[in-house]
């Protein structure tokens, strides 16, 4: 095992993919413990799919840290719809980023997966160990191959070039900067726009997709943020880390709380023509819980705060 890297409050830290619900929690904890030189470029300013521009990139900025929170990234409907995407983007992404970052010199990278790297029926809850054991949920499973080769290429840099590449796997997040996108987005900001446009125009029921029965577990962004900080300072070692709540609900439940939250006081209809995906998806997080972090946001208060967020900047 390598020693984790003592980082100094000036390390120059590229944060990939800053405009996103993972990126900008990422960028708002890296600044509130004092970090402060951060390299951040929008998608439009540097595209990670394009390979000489993402050499380039690195030649020129030099970072000597990477955390890689740049994805295509979607629901259930998205993942379901688009596999060519994407499979293809993810894999050019995270190729391009890793390959340049151990070539030009970055000291580390913090790569992040998904628990839908999974098999379909792991056991439950799903310690690292289940990474390859059983076949994927068909509705991720193009995504997820592409988080499986993230890993296995940040392993096979570590064993060949005794590069220090670690990589985290969160379950489903929430927060502030999610997609709210009607269709392509995930359960929580999907139903927490539903309702929120069915309380303002007085609508009579929301309709939520699938069974409401399938299990998953979730985790404020803020929380997963300071575990991503805390991993980049604290671990460096070849398996890939959990990041979880430990907490489950069915989506029924889910609905019924965001429902709450939001203040709709309408029906829910099920549409079962949609996928429910994996029945169950809680991880095991007790390796993070060894190393001595834990999460700090219940679900409730996640929500309550994610709300006044999208009501004030919506
Ligand atoms: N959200 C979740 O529930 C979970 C997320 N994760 C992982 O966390 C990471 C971040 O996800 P999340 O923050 O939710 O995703 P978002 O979609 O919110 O953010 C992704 C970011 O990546 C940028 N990006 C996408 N394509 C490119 C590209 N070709 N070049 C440069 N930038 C690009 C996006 O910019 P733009 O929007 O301009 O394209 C966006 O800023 C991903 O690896 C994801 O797999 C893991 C588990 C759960
Ligand atoms: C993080 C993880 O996220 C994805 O997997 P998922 O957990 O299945 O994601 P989801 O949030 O889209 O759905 C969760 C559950 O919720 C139900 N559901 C109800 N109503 C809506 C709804 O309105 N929208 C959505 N999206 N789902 C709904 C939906 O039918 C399903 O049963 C992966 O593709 C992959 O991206 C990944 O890694």
């Amino acid at each position: 095992m390598l020693a984790a890297s003592k980082l100094d409050k000036s390390a120059k830290i590229f944060v990939a993919g800053h405009r996103g619900l993972v990126g900008s929690a990422v960028v708002r904890r890296l600044r509130t413990l004092g970090y402060t030189n951060l390299i951040l470029r929008s998608h439009s300013e540097l595209d990670l799919t394009n390979q000489s521009a993402v050499k380039t990139f690195f030649t020129i900025e030099k970072p000597q840290y990477v955390i890689l929170a740049a994805a295509k990234v979607g629901g259930i409907h998205a993942n379901n719809t688009y596999p060519a995407d994407f499979i293809t983007i993810n894999l050019q992404i995270q190729t391009n980023v890793i390959d340049s970052a151990y070539r030009y010199g970055v000291k580390k990278l913090l790569f992040l997966g998904s628990s839908c790297i999974y098999p379909k029926h792991a056991p439950q809850p799903i310690p690292e160990s289940a990474l390859l054991t059983g076949p994927l949920e068909p509705t991720n499973e193009w995504y997820a191959v592409a988080k499986i080769a993230g890993i296995k290429m940040c392993q096979a840099y570590r064993l060949q070039y005794k590069w220090d590449a670690i990589s985290a796997m969160p379950t489903n997040l929430y927060g502030p900067n999610d997609n709210f996108h009607p269709e392509n987005s995930h359960v929580l900001p999907a139903l927490m726009r539903r309702f929120h446009e069915a309380k303002v125009s007085s609508a009579k029921e929301v309709v939520v997709w699938g069974t409401g029965s399938p299990l998953r577990e979730f985790l404020h962004v803020d929380d997963l943020a300071d575990a991503v900080v805390f991993l980049l300072e604290n671990y460096s070692d070849l398996g890939h880390v959990n990041v979880g709540s430990g907490k489950e609900v069915s989506i029924k439940e889910l609905a019924e709380l965001v429902k709450e939250v939001v203040g709709f006081e309408g029906e829910l209809v099920w549409d079962s023509s949609k996928p429910d995906g994996t029945p169950r998806k809680l991880m095991d997080s007790s390796t993070l819980a060894k190393l001595g972090w834990e999460p700090k946001i219940s679900l409730r208060d996640g929500l309550v705060g994610t709300y006044k967020w999208y009501v004030t900047t919506q």
